[in-house]
């Protein structure tokens, strides 16, 4: 079947791409492919990262940097056949149903991505290549910070000696390291160049739509320091009598919270920096942030309105179990793709979330406050929750949740009101007004 993104089929019935990253190490490859594949898996494009440095432990777990001076034969022999076996695993994986395939390693010569390019298009397999270049030295110097206390290269090691040695294994590197298109030879390759994390981007015969995605999602990224800020409404008066959607004001306690939300908010960013705040068109989230400061910048977004529910909207649990009971089941058999009858799927809000993503990375701290489903769509984003799991994490009202975004995963932080309210949480099967103990997870 054709992949699809966005909910439209991609160009062309097998259109799989090798997304080639290059580059020397420390200059955030590895952050920017793991990146990429999130995002692709979020909208259901099977995509996987090789990353060669994992192969290449096997033979080789913990090389100082003379391994990886080209004149040591021992070493590129072993640096070679790791290339070779990530790709023969890819190209295996694109076999059984795999779309977007990326070799995470420094490919940073032209030698080297002739050789991928000839390997992987004999396959019928596209090669798009990304290279992050960087002369940032802080840039540099936080990545080489990350890797001598992250990499299991250096696991166990003296900090100082790794940071030392890692030095070296880059100087290693630049002897050889051809950026692409240096000399003008590799003009015919399709490639994305992107300069200190975004300030400067260079895009090269671009061919089909996915493609096209890619090159614009990577362009949006920045690794400036920031956080996103989630909450949901305070209670509402729909959610005190457990009925779904609506476009109900706020409970008294729902009011408290409003009231709460400032100081929640600044004693969880620690400074009175402003943030951005995004709500959707529905009136509990614009009455939820109402008292925040003024110097926030307010916006609201359609995009971040709640589920629609479509003939079910303003039904409780147990009526709709009553009145459409396979609609009921057929949505704990498969919440993510169940859409409601004239409303929307899981599914259908994260492909109405997509612009909403691609503006969170591009933009620096924000506060979000929307709804219960929402708000899972876009935890899944973030901390990388499955098609089964998100439409059932738990996200209880009242609660504010900090998410920083750092090399490897996003660090998650948790603020909670004390303020009562209702659960709007709801167990497979169960059709309880307000279902509780709510599972340990989520917020
Ligand atoms: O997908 P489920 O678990 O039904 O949760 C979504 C529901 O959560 C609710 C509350 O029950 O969200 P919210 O109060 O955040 O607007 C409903 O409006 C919405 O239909």
């Amino acid at each position: 079947m054709a992949p699809k993104i966005n909910g439209v089929g991609v160009s062309g019935e097998d259109t799989r791409i090798c997304v080639v990253m290059v580059g020397l190490p420390a200059r955030g490859k590895s952050f920017i492919a793991q990146k990429a594949q999130r995002y692709l898996k979020w909208l259901s494009v099977p995509a996987k990262t090789f990353n060669v440095g994992n192969y290449r432990r096997h033979d080789a777990p913990q090389p100082t940097a003379e391994f990886f001076d080209t004149t040591n034969a021992e070493g590129e022999r072993t640096r070679r056949a790791a290339a070779e076996a990530a790709v023969a695993d890819m190209l295996r994986w694109f076999k059984s149903g795999g779309v977007i395939g990326i070799l995470d390693a420094t490919n940073s010569t032209k030698e080297r991505r002739k050789w991928v390019i000839d390997r992987v298009q004999s396959e019928g397999v596209d090669v798009l290549f990304v290279e992050s270049k960087c002369d940032d030295e802080e840039l540099i110097m936080a990545n080489i910070r990350d890797v001598k206390t992250t990499s299991p290269d250096y696991k166990g090691q003296d900090p100082e000696k790794a940071a030392l040695d890692f030095r070296e294994r880059i100087r290693n590197y630049e002897k050889v390291y051809k950026s692409i298109n240096a000399d003008g030879d590799e003009d015919d390759l399709t490639y994305l160049k992107i300069m200190n994390v975004g300030k400067q981007v260079i895009i090269n015969r671009i061919r089909d739509y996915l493609q096209s995605r890619i090159v614009y999602y990577l362009m949006n990224l920045h690794i400036r320091p920031r956080s996103v800020w989630l909450s949901r409404h305070g209670e509402s008066m729909l959610n005190l009598e457990g009925r779904i959607g609506g476009d109900a004001g706020l409970s008294h306690r729902g009011e408290e919270y409003a009231l709460k939300l400032p100081q929640l908010v600044l004693d969880s960013v620690g400074s009175d920096r402003p943030l951005t705040v995004w709500t959707s068109t529905l009136k509990r989230t614009i009455s939820t942030a109402r008292h925040l400061p003024k110097h926030y910048n307010q916006l609201q977004w359609k995009a971040l309105d709640e589920l629609d529910a479509g003939v079910c909207d303003g039904l409780t649990y147990q009526e709709i179990n009553d009145i459409y009971p396979e609609d009921f089941q057929a949505r704990d058999e498969d919440k993510y793709n169940y859409r409601y009858r004239g409303g929307e799927s899981y599914r259908d809000v994260v492909i109405r979330l997509e612009p909403i993503i691609m503006e969170l990375e591009r933009s620096e701290d924000i506060l979000i406050i929307s709804h219960q489903a929402v708000i899972r769509c876009i935890y899944a984003y973030f901390m990388q929750k499955t098609q089964e799991e998100s439409p059932w994490v738990p996200v209880p009202l009242h609660t504010l949740m900090k998410l920083t975004p750092r090399a490897y995963g996003t660090e998650l932080q948790t603020y909670k009101a004390n303020i009562q309210a209702v659960s709007t949480w709801r167990g497979k099967g169960s059709t309880a007004r307000h279902e509780d103990p709510v599972p340990e997870g989520g917020l």
